[in-house]
């Protein structure tokens, strides 16, 4: 049986091992913690991820924990709702036309589960890949001196990937001047405003925002300076959040956390018989909602790829994904971005009225939304 190593326990590593366990691949994921992380940034699975995730058998129990959420919201802080888009628009192109809230953290036991009822695939908790050896196959070195050996290395551990800078492959981009603050809070925003969906993007010159809903809470993503002190940016959250929508009381705010934003790209996703997958490979703002996605999609293409055994197709599937991330999730993330911030008046006035045109046409409703959504990254799309 030829063995698969995977670096990373996260949602696209325990993707890629799981789609490779269920093509009769032994597999080995190599997690630097010490159980799988609890900690959940992403957390809107997009629709063709459903089709995928249904596909390796988990779509099922991953709908029991999460929101189906087939509507989301423009607004502008001083104009309110300026558009809803109803992904239903794509029921003839997908057979889950809505997003789904839920949690990565909920996911990965899921995937780990699956996983383990495979014949010669495991987990090893608590490797910190410290070196990368390419020897025919690949072996991997752990920082406490334990070795695994594979055919493939798929490197899918995060931002800071060990396997990418053990393979010296760089990470070029940016670096976005403001942090993103995301609290999530104890209350029902929906008590306080009717028209919100389970995702909303407020456009504002000065402090745009995100309300979205998880199954546990809501969050409210704010850009926050750069260089102010944390514990200044936690004392002033509460004023900021009653500047969102005024209950006439605080609001409880049950986690917060403070990070800085990238956009960077790997200059090559594959060397030799090492591939990089999601954020190892590629990281983008969270706006829009396409890391995690496009991560997922990047095992699923790799699985596929190195089941037919043929060098040139996972080469193609490298190549592919860099073009992906590189022409539609930077491009579309960034977009979303600059959108949300714009301060022009005539372009912002000319964006929303875009908005509110778009969603009252179906026809380019559908445009929009197979764009968004992501299926439009994937396939081509009838007309
Ligand atoms: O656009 C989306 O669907 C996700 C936006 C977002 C922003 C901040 C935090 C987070 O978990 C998601």
């Amino acid at each position: 049986m030829n063995r698969i190593l995977v670096a990373g326990a996260g949602p696209v590593g325990l993707t890629a091992a799981l789609a490779l366990a269920r093509r009769g691949f032994a597999v080995t994921v190599c997690e630097s913690g010490d159980a799988l992380a609890a900690e959940s940034r992403a957390s809107t699975f997009h629709p063709p991820t459903l089709e995928m995730l249904d596909d390796l058998g988990v779509g099922g129990e991953l709908h029991e924990r999460g929101l189906l959420s087939p509507r989301f919201a423009y607004r502008d802080r001083r104009e309110g709702l300026i558009a809803m888009l109803d992904l239903a628009v794509l029921g003839d192109d997908t057979r889950f036309p809505y997003r789904l809230q839920c949690e990565q953290s909920k996911l990965t036991p899921i995937l780990l589960d699956h996983l383990l009822r495979y014949p010669g695939c495991g987990i090893e908790f608590g490797f910190h890949v410290a070196e990368v050896a390419q020897d025919g196959g690949v072996t991997v070195t752990s920082a406490d001196g334990r070795t695994v050996h594979g055919d493939w290395l798929i490197g899918a551990d995060g931002a800071h990937s060990s396997t990418r800078r053990a393979t010296g492959v760089t990470f070029d981009g940016i670096t976005y001047p403001e942090r993103f603050l995301v609290a999530s809070v104890d209350e029902e925003l929906l008590d306080w405003l009717d028209d919100l969906a389970s995702v909303n993007y407020v456009f504002d010159p000065v402090e745009w925002c995100v309300l979205l809903r998880t199954p546990d809470h809501w969050r409210v993503l704010l850009p926050t300076p750069s260089e102010t002190p944390d514990e200044q940016e936690y004392e002033r959250l509460g004023s900021r959040l009653r500047g969102v929508f005024d209950p006439g009381r605080p609001w409880r705010v049950a986690h917060a956390g403070m990070y800085r934003v990238h956009q960077r790209v790997a200059t090559s996703f594959r060397t030799g018989r090492v591939l990089l997958a999601g954020d190892a490979a590629h990281v983008n703002n969270p706006l829009g909602g396409l890391g995690m996605n496009s991560g997922i999609h990047d095992a699923v293409a790799y699985a596929a790829a190195i089941a037919t055994g043929d060098d040139a197709a996972i080469w193609a599937a490298a190549t592919d994904r860099r073009r992906i991330a590189l022409e539609y999730v930077q491009s579309v993330s960034h977009q979303n971005y600059e959108r949300l911030r714009a301060t022009d008046p005539d372009a912002r006035a000319a964006h929303l009225d875009g908005l509110r045109a778009v969603a009252a046409d179906p026809a380019r409703s559908r445009e929009s939304l197979l764009r968004s959504s992501m299926i439009a990254s994937l396939r081509p799309v009838p007309a």
